[in-house]
Parts: C-alpha cells; structure tokens; sequence
C-alpha cells in the first residue's frame, strides 16, 4: 500500500516542478497565431525560430528549479540541456497539439502544420509521435514530470558524472510512476507506455536538424543560440 501513496516530501517535490513548468510555458500564442492564417514557409520558418529560441530560454529556467540540477557539475548541466532540448520542444508540441480545443480547431493547426514548410517525409513520423502523446491524454503533473525526466537523462553525448545524473532522475521516475498509478488506475501499463514515448521522442532529434534544412524555402537563417542547440549552420 505504502509502495502507491505518494509522500508528503514527494508531493512537495513535484509541486516545485509543476509550478515551474506552468511558469515557464510558451503561451499558447503559437497556435493563435497558426489557426489565424496559413503563413508562407518563409513566415512559418520565422515563427518556428522564434518559438524554438524562447523555448530553449524558458526551459533553461524550468531546468534551473529542478531540485539538485544546480549542483550537478557546470559542464554536465550544458551538457543535458543541449542534449535534450529539441525533444523538450517536440515534447511541447505534442503537448500543444493534444490540449484541448473548440471543435474543428484541431483539425485546422494540424493542416496549418502539415503545410507549414515541413518536407513531407518527416509529416509521418512527428504526426504518428503527436498522435501517440495525445492517446496518453497526460494530466499536467504528469507533462511536467515527463519533460523533467526527459532532460535528466543520464546517457547524453559528453556527460560526465552520469551517476550524478540518475540520482536526480531516479525520484522523478518514482514520483511519476506514482502519478500514472493514481491518475490512470485502470491502465496498469501506463507508466511504461509514457516512458516508451521518449524514445520515440529520440528517433525526431535524428531527423531534426534534416527537418530543418529542408524547410521548403532557401537560405534558412537561425539565431545564434539555435546554432547551439539544433546543430545546424
Ligand atoms: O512552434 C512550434 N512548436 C513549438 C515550439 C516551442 C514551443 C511550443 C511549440 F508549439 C512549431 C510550429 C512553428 C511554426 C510552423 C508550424 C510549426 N510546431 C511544431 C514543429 C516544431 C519543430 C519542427 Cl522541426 C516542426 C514542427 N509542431 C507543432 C505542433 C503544434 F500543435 C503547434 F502548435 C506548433 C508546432
């Protein structure tokens, strides 16, 4: 019984990581904007910079308040960050996709999508990893948690001190498997289908820096930071 209740320091502990991870949320402006008109690939290529670069910031902030992450060795914490960036914003395209909307309004971003400038090989495998997150139809503990994990993921190219790193993913792991058992009681599996969502999360990183250079336009610019984290340029 002890096993499935979630404890006192734990609910505390993940409270700290939900509240920062509603802090620090893009708004949901990108899909104002996207169900407003269909931009030009040349705008949309604009758009997806400028989403992906306040991302990276945001989620620096969010990484920042993750309990024991400051103390991790400086090198490590770039490390992780670099190295888990892009499946934070397909991660939280996902999470955008699957949210809740008026009728038809769905539809209308996934075509917005799909014609947005994307080279049409890679519609399949990002739609099929949409679709599969918003099958698990995660509650916002659970997206947080996700991310969280997501990030603290010990085998990253150029970590270090990966010990160091699993101590701190190993109570997130708990607390979530604690989440999917309290909030999904009748899906005994839950836990391990939302954990083998990561890894098709990793098969996109392969396609992402590809995705991006064969946006339907030429001469794509990027913003320095990006540079840093998408690879490419
Ligand atoms: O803005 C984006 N994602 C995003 C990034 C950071 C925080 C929040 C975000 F939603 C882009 C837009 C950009 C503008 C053109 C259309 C795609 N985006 C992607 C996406 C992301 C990266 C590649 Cl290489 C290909 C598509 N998938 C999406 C699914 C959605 F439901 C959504 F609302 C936007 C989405």
């Amino acid at each position: 019984k002890e096993k499935a209740e979630i404890t006192k320091e734990q609910q505390a502990f993940m409270k700290v990581i939900v509240d920062s991870y509603n802090r620090h949320q893009i708004p949901q402006d990108v899909t104002k904007k996207l169900l407003q008109e269909q931009y030009s690939a040349e705008e949309n290529f604009i758009l997806l910079t400028e989403m992906a670069t306040s991302q990276v910031q945001v989620l620096v902030e969010f990484t920042k308040n993750i309990p024991g992450f400051l103390s991790l060795d400086h090198e490590d914490q770039i490390a992780l960050l670099k190295g888990s960036a892009v499946e934070a914003m397909f991660l939280r395209s996902a999470q955008v996709l699957s949210t809740k909307m008026p009728n038809g309004h769905t539809e209308v971003l996934e075509e917005r999508i799909r014609n947005s400038g994307i080279s049409e090989e890679f519609m399949t495998p990002m739609f099929n990893f949409y679709k599969s997150i918003g099958k698990l139809h995660m509650v916002q503990e659970e997206q947080a948690l996700l991310t969280a994990v997501t990030i603290l993921t010990p085998d990253r190219p150029f970590v270090k001190d990966h010990p160091a790193v699993e101590r701190l993913q190993e109570p997130m792991l708990e607390v979530l498997r604690k989440l999917c058992a309290l909030h999904h009681p009748r899906e005994p599996q839950y836990f391990a289908r939302l954990l083998g969502r990561l890894t098709e999360l990793r098969t996109l990183n392969h396609y992402h820096t590809e995705m991006l250079t064969s946006w339907r336009m030429n001469d794509q610019k990027f913003t320095p930071l990006l540079c840093e984290i998408w690879d490419v340029q």
